[in-house]
């Protein structure tokens, strides 16, 4: 990479370089029809049911990915603080996972009898592979904080000014969209935005594809419920 785009980045932080130049990609995966349809009211139920029956499914697999990123903070990390965030996100998960199960019984679906769906099986791939010891904490941090982000900036969306999401789906885009979940993710930005300013060219490569695989992968996860938007 050139002297100057390093320095541009170093700047006003790598994170922010990606975004900007992968706008559309990061636009499609906080702004997919399923997201947009929650908050017009427009949404189909079903849609919604069957998002919620995959994503718990997700979230199984996501807490050891989370574990695993706790464990290269333990072993890589330059700062003792990261592995303090990362802790308080493995913690919420035992509540996220109760959530869903709640959630689950009050919209009829028994999770026990949830298949899950090509795309889930490939994103739950895609994190078993992250938690190689071989995946650097750079590129696995960045994975984390891009996974994070796409579903706080989604639901962020659904409770913003004039949105008409209906009242029985207001806990959810809250549980993601809410100011202290914002703030945990803005606390990942900053550990991803620090490990990939001093990272090697080689690094800053792997996490820049990761980034935009953790993208495509949630448009993909989000189009699992197509069928019924
Ligand atoms: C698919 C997906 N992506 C992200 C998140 C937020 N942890 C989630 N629950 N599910």
């Amino acid at each position: 990479m050139e002297k100057q785009a390093k320095c541009e980045e170093k700047k006003i932080g790598v994170i922010e370089t990606w975004s900007r130049k992968h706008r559309l990609l990061f636009h499609g995966a906080t702004r997919h029809p399923l997201i947009l349809s929650i908050r017009d009211g427009s949404i189909n139920i079903a849609s919604f049911k069957s998002w919620l029956a995959q994503d718990y499914l997700f979230v199984r697999a996501f807490v050891p990915f989370v574990a695993s990123v706790l464990i290269k903070a333990w072993k890589e990390s330059d700062e003792n603080g990261d592995m303090e965030v990362i802790l308080g996100g493995v913690a919420s998960l035992e509540d996220e996972l109760s959530w869903f199960k709640r959630e689950a019984s009050k919209w009829g679906i028994s999770l026990s009898e949830v298949v899950p769906q090509q795309a889930n099986k490939k994103y739950c791939g895609l994190l078993e592979s992250l938690m190689s010891p071989e995946v650097e904490y750079t590129v696995a941090i960045t994975a984390f904080w891009v996974i994070e982000a796409v579903y706080q900036e989604s639901f962020a969306h659904c409770i913003g000014e004039d949105s008409k999401t209906p009242q029985e789906l207001k806990e959810t885009c809250e549980r993601w969209g809410n100011e202290a979940f914002a703030k945990y993710c803005q606390s990942l930005q900053n550990i991803a935005n620090r490990r990939l300013q001093k990272a090697s060219d080689e690094e800053l490569k792997k996490a820049e594809v990761m980034f935009l695989k953790v993208l495509e992968y949630e448009v993909d996860f989000w189009n699992m419920s197509k069928g019924n938007v």
